[in-house]
C-alpha cells in the first residue's frame, strides 16, 4: 500500500501521466468547489472523521456526465488529492490515471460502484465500513435489512415512485456475504439489486455497505440514514425492542410494581409477578433453522420466500410481543414464530447454556415505550428530499487531457470463496425477560429452543455476547 502523493504545499505538483504541470494551489483553485476532484476528497476527509472509511477502508464515486471518477485502492482516503482520482468512462474503461510516478490502482470497489452506475443509473456511490452497518449485518442474519416506524426513514428515497419513505413505511436493504475479494461481490449485488428494487442500498455482511443516488447529496443523506437506522436496530436489540430481532420475546410496556424475584426451574409454569405471561412451552419441534444465507430463492423483497407471510411487524403486534391492553400474555405457538430469517443459534458453549435462576436480573423493559405505535395520520409522504445536482463545471481545458496509458487497472485477484460466512449469533441471557432463561431446566440442549428460551436468566441484561459488546461499549462515532 502507498499513500497518496503528497503534494507539497505551494509546491508544484508531480504532473505525469494526463496532467499538465500546476501548482498546487492552481490546480484546486482550477475546478468547481463540487467538481469530483475536490468533492470526493473532501467526502472521504469528512466519511473519515465519521468512522466511515478508516484504514483504507470504504470509498466515494461520482460520476459527472459520463466522466466516473474513483479513489485509488489501498490509500488513506481522507488524504487524497485531486489528481489521485482515476477517471472512466461510462464503460467502466479508464479513461485518464493518477500520475504514473504515484503508483497508484484502481478502488477494489470499482465493480460495485460500476453496478449502481449501470443498473441504477446512479451518479453517486458511496461504500462505507460503519461499524454500525456492520453490527446490523451480524444481527440480522437473514438475507435483509429491516426497519420501520422510525422519523428517519423518511430521508430514504423510494426510486421507484421518486418519493421519500414515509416514516412508517418498512425499509428493506438486501445483505450479501462478504468475499475475500471486493470485486468477487460484483455479481451478488448486482443480483440483489435487481431483486430489491426499491432499495438505494446493498450491506454486505461483516464488511460494510453500497449505497447510490441520483446526486452525490442525495446519495450522502442516505447514506447518513442508512448509518442512523443500523446504529438504532443495534440499540433496539441490545434494549431488546428491536421486533425484528427478538420475534419470540414478550415486550413488557409497563413498569412492574415489584423486581422479579427468582425462581427455581420447578417453577416453570408460575406466571411472573404482576402480570398474565406464562412461560411458553418448551418446543417439542425444533425452531426454525439458521438460514442466513443470501438465498431467498430470487424473490424479491415484498414477496420472500422464505419469510413469515406477513411483516415482523404485524406479526410482533398480533402474535409476538404477547401484549394485550398492557398486560404480558404468553406468546402464542411460540414455539415456532421465531423470525426465520433472523434465529440465532447460541454456538455451542459459547452461550445460553444452562438457565439457571433467572435471579432479579436486569431492569424490566417496562417504561420502554413500544418502538412500533399504530401509524400516525398527517405524517404521509413529504416529496423528494433532496434537490438536483448542483452545477459542476467540466474538467477545466487542458488540465485533464486526454490521458495516457493507465497506470492502474484492477487488484481482483483470484477468488478464493467466500470469506464472511453466515452470522455468528449471540446467545441470549436475559434476567429482565420473563421468559428468559430464569426456569430453563439445566442441561436443556439450547437448540431446541427459541430464542427467549435460551441463555441464563441470570445474567441480567448484560448480554456478554459473542461480539464482545456491552451496553457502555464506546462506538466511534
Ligand atoms: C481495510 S481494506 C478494505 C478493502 O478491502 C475494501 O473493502 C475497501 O472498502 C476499499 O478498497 P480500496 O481498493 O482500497 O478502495
Ligand atoms: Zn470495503
Amino acid at each position: 500500500m502507498s499513500p497518496p502523493t503528497r503534494v507539497n504545499a505551494g509546491g508544484a505538483s508531480a504532473g505525469g501521466v494526463g496532467h499538465s504541470s500546476t501548482s498546487a494551489g492552481s490546480a484546486q483553485d482550477l475546478f468547481h468547489a463540487l467538481h469530483p476532484r475536490r468533492l470526493i476528497p473532501e467526502l472521504c476527509h469528512l466519511f473519515y472523521h465519521q468512522g466511515w472509511f478508516s484504514g483504507t477502508g470504504g470509498g466515494v464515486s461520482i460520476k459527472q456526465g459520463s466522466n466516473i471518477y474513483v479513489a485509488p485502492s489501498g490509500v488513506q482516503k481522507e488524504r487524497l488529492e485531486h489528481d489521485d482520482l482515476f477517471l472512466l468512462k461510462g464503460d467502466g474503461s479508464i479513461a485518464q490515471s493518477p500520475p504514473q510516478e504515484k503508483n497508484l490502482s484502481l478502488s477494489q470497489c470499482t465493480p460495485l460502484f460500476m453496478n449502481a452506475y449501470q443498473e441504477r443509473n446512479a451518479n453517486a456511490v458511496i461504500h462505507s465500513h460503519g461499524k454500525y452497518i456492520v453490527l446490523a449485518s451480524l444481527i440480522y442474519t437473514g438475507p435483509e435489512f429491516r426497519i420501520k416506524n422510525l422519523e428517519m426513514i423518511k430521508g430514504i428515497h423510494h426510486p421507484l415512485e421518486n418519493r421519500a419513505f414515509r416514516y412508517d413505511e418498512e425499509i428493506i436493504v438486501p445483505i450479501i456475504e462478504n468475499t475475500c475479494f471486493e470485486a468477487d461481490l460484483k455479481d451478488s449485488m448486482l443480483d440483489a439489486m435487481k431483486r430489491y428494487p426499491t432499495s438505494n442500498a446493498v450491506m454486505v455482511r461483516r464488511h460494510g455497505i453500497y449505497v447510490w443516488g441520483k446526486s452525490w447529496q442525495q446519495c450522502k443523506a442516505m447514506a447518513e440514514c442508512y448509518h442512523y437506522l443500523c446504529e438504532m436496530a443495534v440499540e433496539m436489540e441490545r434494549l431488546g425492542i428491536n421486533e425484528y430481532t427478538h420475534h419470540n420475546e414478550a415486550i413488557v410496556p409497563t413498569v412492574l410494581s415489584k423486581p422479579i424475584t427468582p425462581v427455581t426451574p420447578k417453577a416453570e409454569s408460575t406466571p411472573a409477578p404482576n402480570s398474565t405471561a406464562t412461560v411458553p412451552d418448551t418446543p417439542k419441534t425444533p425452531v426454525a433453522k439458521d438460514n442466513g444465507t443470501t438465498s431467498n430463492g430470487g424473490t424479491p423483497h415484498n414477496k420472500p420466500a422464505a419469510s413469515p407471510k406477513k411483516t415482523p411487524n404485524t406479526e410482533g403486534k398480533a402474535k409476538l410481543n404477547g401484549v394485550k391492553g398492557g398486560k404480558v400474555t404468553k406468546p402464542k405457538n411460540n414455539k415456532q414464530q421465531g423470525n426465520k430469517w433472523n434465529n440465532r443459534k447460541s454456538p455451542a458453549g459459547a452461550r445460553g447454556g444452562p438457565g439457571g435462576p433467572g435471579g432479579s436480573g436486569g431492569p424490566q423493559m417496562g417504561g420502554v415505550p413500544s418502538p412500533w405505535g399504530p401509524p400516525i395520520p398527517g405524517l404521509m409522504g413529504m416529496g423528494p428530499m433532496m434537490g438536483p445536482m448542483g452545477p459542476m463545471m467540466p474538467p477545466h481545458p487542458g488540465m485533464f487531457g486526454p490521458g495516457g496509458p493507465s497506470s492502474g487497472g484492477q487488484n481482483s485477484g483470484g477468488r478464493n470463496g467466500r470469506g464472511g460466512g453466515r452470522g455468528g449469533g449471540s446467545g441470549r441471557g436475559r434476567g429482565s425477560k420473563k421468559q428468559g432463561g430464569a426456569t430453563t431446566p439445566k442441561n436443556t440442549n439450547d437448540k431446541n429452543k427459541t430464542p427467549n428460551q435460551r441463555g441464563g436468566g441470570a445474567k441480567g441484561r448484560g448480554r456478554g455476547n459473542k461480539l464482545g459488546m456491552s451496553k457502555n461499549t464506546i462506538m466511534n462515532y
